[in-house]
């Protein structure tokens, strides 16, 4: 094994799906007959890329628009079935987002993805929908503070506005994912109570969003404090309807995410080379990347559907674009050894 590369060494027992990722690691490859899903996860795992939305909203140069439809168009290359496209709020508030309707209109669907953005009231659905949107997601917190440091409003009125937005959605047949942001930690309160997180999941659940996506907005989240809220939650929502979304401030984002899979969550949030953060919470950093995810989920023999490969290359191409260091690991490790 001298001549092997230390980053393929690490892949010696992995099966399948990583060989099926890249052909020229099968030869380093040790080949297991039995069909290796690690046993208590799932079997498939659904990723939600929120590179294009959630990785590039805080960015302090504007993104060229023709940059970000070629990305999402890469993306939509990749075997990726939901790809979050932008986002419909004010301009004031995240100028990084302002050529939505531009970016929604010019990309190329592919048929078998979908391209959600985020719709806060419904000044911001009806325009998502008049730019073609066929899906759209809420986002509101159980913590006071965030919720009027990042949409302007109480907690009681986001959840009028989303109810607003929920039923004009459900009339026009448009799906609606909720988010609960700050959910193991908020950058103003501190600790979240698990309660609390629950709460709000299930006022969005029952309001009509068909997911709820669970935010570690800041990154500070371990697998303990993961496996706590998620105990508090699954009372209140059932896991199938449950998605997590995990910041990796702390390093941590890998092994909420397991855990969260252990605890019978199948759909996780993740952007391409790491990017992003939320402008109204101080100190977080990117989101887990999908490459990382995809390796991880690949190498225990969960399947996603998605070309790890391609994913790494619009990598590259996004944080060319960004003059930007990738923050995957994986993305990192292929350019020393390939
Ligand atoms: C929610 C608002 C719009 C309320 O903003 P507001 O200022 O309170 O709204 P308002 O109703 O008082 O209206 C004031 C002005 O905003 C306009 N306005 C009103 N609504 C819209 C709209 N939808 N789109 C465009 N413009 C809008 C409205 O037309 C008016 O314009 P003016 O008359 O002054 O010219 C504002 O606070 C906002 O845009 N916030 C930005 C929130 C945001 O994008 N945050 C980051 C994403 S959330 C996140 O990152 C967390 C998440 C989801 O990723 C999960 C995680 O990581 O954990």
């Amino acid at each position: 094994m001298g001549n092997v590369p230390s980053t393929v060494k690490h892949c010696l027992n992995s099966p399948q799906l990583l060989q099926e990722d890249y052909p020229w690691l099968r030869s380093w490859l040790q080949h297991d007959k039995e069909k290796s899903t690690a046993q208590g996860f799932p079997e498939h795992v659904k990723i939600v890329e929120v590179g294009p939305r959630d990785g590039l909203q805080n960015e302090k140069e504007i993104v060229p628009t023709e940059i970000k439809i070629k990305f999402i168009d890469m993306l939509s290359e990749t075997g990726l079935s939901v790809i979050e496209a932008t986002s419909f709020v004010s301009s004031k508030w995240v100028p990084q987002m302002a050529d939505h309707t531009d970016v929604l209109k010019g990309i190329q669907r592919a048929p078998h993805v979908r391209y959600p953005v985020l719709t806060p009231n419904l000044q911001g659905f009806h325009d998502a929908v008049d730019a073609g949107a066929t899906e759209v997601a809420v986002f509101g917190s159980p913590s006071e503070s965030f919720s009027r440091k990042n949409i302007n409003c109480s907690i009681e009125e986001s959840m009028v506005r989303f109810e607003e937005v929920i039923n004009s959605a459900l009339e026009k047949h448009v799906p609606v994912r909720g988010y609960v942001s700050c959910v193991l930690g908020c950058p103003h309160e501190g600790y979240m109570d698990p309660i609390k997180v629950a709460e709000v999941a299930r006022r969005l659940y029952e309001l009509g969003c068909y997911e709820i996506s669970l935010g570690d907005t800041i990154g500070v989240g371990t697998p303990g404090s993961m496996s706590k809220m998620l105990q508090s939650v699954i009372k209140e929502v059932p896991p199938r309807a449950l998605a997590v979304h995990c910041h990796d401030t702390y390093g941590q984002a890998l092994a909420n995410i397991l855990t969260a899979l252990q605890m019978g969550v199948s759909v996780v949030d993740s952007a391409v080379a790491g990017l992003g953060g939320c402008p109204y919470a101080q100190g977080s950093s990117g989101n887990v990347s999908t490459e990382d995810v995809l390796y991880m989920l690949h190498g225990m023999g969960i399947g996603t559907g998605v070309s790890l490969p391609k994913v790494v290359e619009a990598g590259e191409f996004i944080c060319t674009a960004l003059h930007r260091q990738t923050n995957s690991k994986v993305a990192q490790a292929q350019s020393r050894t390939l």
